[in-house]
Formats: structure tokens, C-alpha cells, sequence
């Protein structure tokens, strides 16, 4: 689709961040000519895969390469070089980014520098909008793109510790943040920033010693099986979810047969039922030696560690790679409330009863983030151009329902578990959904569920 001029009868739109949610939605909104500024805290674009990003947001670290294959990231209307490699590293995706928002021409619609320090709901619906220049500024709609792998959650455990401490969000390479070498590491995790960092700092010219702490075992998967990403094999997005998972399971369990042999704690859960860490040089370096798996940290005792099997061992450094806080420090606003690390929301993007308010990339898509938003802004577009109409406010509560009980049901307990989706699955209902409320929008004559009033409101105030 062309992008259309700006159309001063659409809402005035706020995007909250230029990171791959926030830029592709901006592109989106771009196409239908619906105004919008996005602010963004950084100097530049790109968000988690800007290294070293000054808006001291970003997870990335310098070895840092996706573990999703290409073929499943690449936006949908901008092709991935070819002559990248399946995995690329966090400078190519960087880019990546940067060759789309030079090519749709969305650079001049972004404010750099520029923190949203507050956003909430006016008397009369409309969002106002507080920036860290100090300025104030109303909108019609907001997105909210500021991502949720920036907030790090830190566990918490008795005694006290006199080595380093740190959570793996601060993690840049073998020496910087903190000098590795020779030193007895702990990592706390199992996730994949987990064995990304463990993997690194095992190798026997860095560490001395390298333990992780697994409060449970997990199937670590390889990137690739018979010479491609294993990725690339996923089932078709029309089978019914819960025979997609059968086969996966029966096909994970049969790639990685058993990891306890390696010294990994049987897991407690199946296949599929945690959000997958993938690592191919994980099995090596344990197979090796390099890593040695602990169960989980009991109290920390000055320069020792006790773990939950009695075992006492000199430690120098812990690394936290225990996870993320979902949270928006900037949003006022009493209908949206994170409870465990969890805000129930239509299609993942909207609160029913709110209807100018979306989250864009608030969700664990697997396989991932990249594109997702890219998706979910079909119908945020289409919903702001009166194209699109919603369901009632109790069929969208119902259908969030339903949704969450599918794609998180079957993940066990966790606070990394409560926004999982199957992404071509629900990109699937996602485009069945849009059908359905494009005949809503019709019988309703196109009627803007949104009306454009924040220009309005600020010619009266001035
Ligand atoms: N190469 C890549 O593309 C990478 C991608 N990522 C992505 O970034 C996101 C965040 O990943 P990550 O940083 O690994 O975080 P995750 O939330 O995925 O994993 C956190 C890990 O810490 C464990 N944990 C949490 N609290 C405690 C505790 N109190 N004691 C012991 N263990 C604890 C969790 O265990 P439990 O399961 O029991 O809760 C889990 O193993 C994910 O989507 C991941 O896929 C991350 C790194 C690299």
C-alpha cells in the first residue's frame, strides 16, 4: 500500500517509541494518512537492538545474534538482504531498521531525544501527552511501544553478597561491565539471555568456573537440524494449535533427546510448555565441562553461595538473567493496571472500554517481536481509518479470554509466561478478525470510532 497524504479528519495519533513496534506502526499509519508523532527517548532508532543505546533501555550485548532465522523476521513489505546470515548479529537487524525508516520516509515523523514522561486521559477521552522537554500535548489516540525487555526483575534471595551483582540487562561483553576473567560466575536462569551469557563466558580463557542456577530444568533447543534453522520447519499456521504442539513436541523431544545425560535437570514441564531457549553451543559447552549446572540459589553468604542442594561455592560474580518487568512508567491511567506481570488486552493491543488506546508489542510472539507489530497495526490502521469496527465490549472480553486460555494455557507458571502467543496462528484470527469488523465498519456507514478532537481542543485552548 502507498502511503497516503495525512488526512486532518483522522485521529491525531501519539506512538510512543521507535523501536520495531513503534516504527512499523508508524508506517502503517503512514499508509492510511493518519497524523502522527512518535517520541523517542533515544538519538536514534531501533530500541532493544540498538547497542549500547544511550536511553540505557537496550538488552542487547555485543555478541548478541537473534535466534530467530531470518526468513521468520523479515518484515512483510521490506525484504531482508540477502547476503544476510540466517541468524543475524544485533548491528545487522540495527540496519535493518534503519534502511525501513529511511525507505518509508518515517525519520521526519520522529521526535529523538524526547521522553514521554506522562500520558493520561483527559475529561473528555482525549490523551495528554507530557514530554521531558516539558511541553504538554494532546492526541486524539495513543500507542504504546516502549517495549518490555528494558525493566530487569531481580530475584531476591537471603543473606547478603560481597562480590558483584549484577542483572544481565547491564551485560555487554566478557569485560565490560565487569572483568570476567579468572572469576567463579553464578548465572541465575535458563532463559536465553541466560545461555547466550553463559555460553560466552564459560570458555576457558574468560571464566574460572562458570555455574548456572536452574531453578528447573528446560529443553534447550539448536538452532539448526540438518543444516537448516530449525525454524524454518514450523507447521502451517491452519492447524489447530493443539495439534501443532503435539508434533512439536514429539519432534523437540526427538532432536535433543536427553539432555540429563549432560548433567541438565529433567525438565518438570513437556516440550513447548515454557518459552523455548534456544542455544546450539549450549550442549557443547556443558558437554565440555565449561558449564556446570547448579540447582537454584538459597542465600548468599558474603563471598560464598549456598545453593538449594546444601552446596557451598566460592563465587566472585552472580548474573541475574531472571527476566523482565512489564511496565510503563509514563501511563496514568486507572483502567490499565499490570497485575503479575500481566495486563489482559484484545488481540493483545486494546482494554475494552478504552477504545483510543493500544499496545503494540506487548506480547512474548513466537517465534518473534520483530515483525509482530508490523501485523498488529493492520487493524489498528484500519480501526482509526473507520474501516474496521470493534466487537461489543463483552465480546471482546470474551475473546480475550478465550485467546489467553489457548495460547498461554498450557505454558506453566511463571512471570515470563503470561503474554505468550503462537505469532503465524494468531496473525491467522488476527486477519479473520479484521474480515469480520471490516462488515461491522460497513453496516455502521465508516463512522470514525475515534473522532479527530485533539486539534480541535488545542486551537480552543490557545
Ligand atoms: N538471542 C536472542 O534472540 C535472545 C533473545 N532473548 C529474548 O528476550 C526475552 C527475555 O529473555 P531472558 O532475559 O532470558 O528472560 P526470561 O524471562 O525468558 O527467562 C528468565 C529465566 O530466569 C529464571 N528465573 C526468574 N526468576 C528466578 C528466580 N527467582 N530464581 C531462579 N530463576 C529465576 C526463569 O525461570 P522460570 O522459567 O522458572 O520462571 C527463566 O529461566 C525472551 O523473549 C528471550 O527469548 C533473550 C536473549 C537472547
Amino acid at each position: 500500500m502507498n502511503a497516503q497524504p495525512e488526512n486532518t479528519r483522522l485521529p491525531k495519533v501519539c506512538i510512543v517509541g521507535a523501536g520495531c513496534s513503534g516504527f512499523t506502526t508508524a508506517k502503517r499509519l503512514k499508509d492510511y494518512g493518519i497524523p502522527f508523532d512518535c517520541y523517542e527517548m533515544s538519538d536514534d532508532i531501533g530500541g532493544n537492538w540498538y547497542y549500547k543505546n544511550p536511553n540505557g533501555a537496550s538488552a542487547c550485548y555485543e555478541s548478541l545474534h537473534i535466534d530467530t532465522s531470518k526468513w521468520r523476521l523479515a518484515f512483510e513489505d521490506f525484504p531482508i538482504p540477502e547476503d544476510f546470515p540466517d541468524f543475524p548479529h544485533h548491528a545487522q537487524l540495527q540496519q535493518y531498521f534503519k534502511d525501513y525508516v529511511a525507505h518509508f520516509g518515517l525519520r521526519p515523523h520522529i521526535t529523538f531525544n524526547t521522553e514521554v514522561t506522562e500520558a493520561k486521559r483527559t475529561g473528555d477521552g482525549l490523551w495528554a501527552v507530557t514530554l521531558s522537554t516539558g511541553e504538554t500535548k494532546l492526541y486524539d489516540a495513543l500507542v504504546v511501544a516502549n517495549g518490555h525487555h528494558w525493566d530487569p526483575r531481580m530475584p531476591e534471595f537471603l543473606g547478603a553478597f560481597e562480590g558483584d551483582e549484577m542483572h544481565v540487562h547491564a551485560y555487554c561483553d566478557p569485560f565490560d561491565p565487569i572483568d570476567m576473567r579468572g572469576k567463579n560466575i553464578v548465572v541465575v536462569g535458563m532463559g536465553n539471555s541466560a545461555m547466550d551469557v553463559a555460553c560466552e563466558l564459560s570458555q576457558k580463557p574468560i571464566a574460572k568456573r562458570l555455574m548456572m542456577a536452574a531453578r528447573r530444568g528446560v529443553y534447550v533447543i539448536p538452532k539448526y537440524h540438518k543444516g537448516e534453522p530449525l525454524d524454518k520447519a514450523s507447521a502451517p499456521a491452519w492447524m489447530p494449535l493443539k495439534l501443532q504442539k503435539a508434533l512439536g513436541r514429539y519432534a523437540v523431544k526427538k532432536i535433543i533427546g536427553d539432555q540429563t545425560r549432560l548433567g541438565m535437570p529433567q525438565p518438570d514441564h513437556r516440550p513447548l510448555d515454557a518459552h523455548p531457549t534456544v542455544s546450539s553451543e549450549f550442549a557443547i559447552r556443558l558437554g565440555s565441562g565449561d558449564i556446570e549446572i547448579k540447582p537454584n540459589i538459597e542465600a548468599k553468604l558474603g563471598r560464598q553461595v549456598r545453593f538449594t542442594d546444601g552446596s557451598v561455592e566460592d563465587v566472585d560474580v552472580i548474573i541475574y538473567a531472571t527476566g523482565y518487568n512489564v511496565s510503563f512508567p509514563f501511563l496514568k491511567d486507572e483502567a490499565v493496571k499490570v497485575e503479575n506481570n500481566h495486563v489482559s488486552l484484545f488481540k493483545r493491543m486494546m482494554r475494552p472500554g478504552v477504545p483510543n488506546l493500544f499496545f503494540m508489542g506487548l506480547a512474548q510472539a513466537l517465534p518473534t517481536l520483530v515483525n509482530f507489530a508490523e501485523q498488529q497495526s493492520k487493524l489498528v490502521a484500519k480501526y482509526l481509518a473507520g474501516k474496521y469496527a470493534l466487537p461489543s465490549e463483552e465480546e471482546m472480553w470474551r475473546m480475550t479470554k478465550a485467546d489467553e486460555a489457548l495460547y498461554t494455557g498450557n505454558f506453566y507458571n511463571s512471570a515470563r509466561h503470561t503474554m505468550q502467543l503462537d505469532f503465524p496462528h494468531y496473525v491467522r484470527q488476527l486477519m479473520k478478525e479484521i474480515a469480520k469488523g471490516e462488515a461491522r465498519a460497513k453496516k455502521q456507514g465508516g463512522k470514525l470510532p475515534v473522532p479527530a478532537r485533539a486539534e480541535e481542543a488545542k486551537q480552543k485552548a490557545a
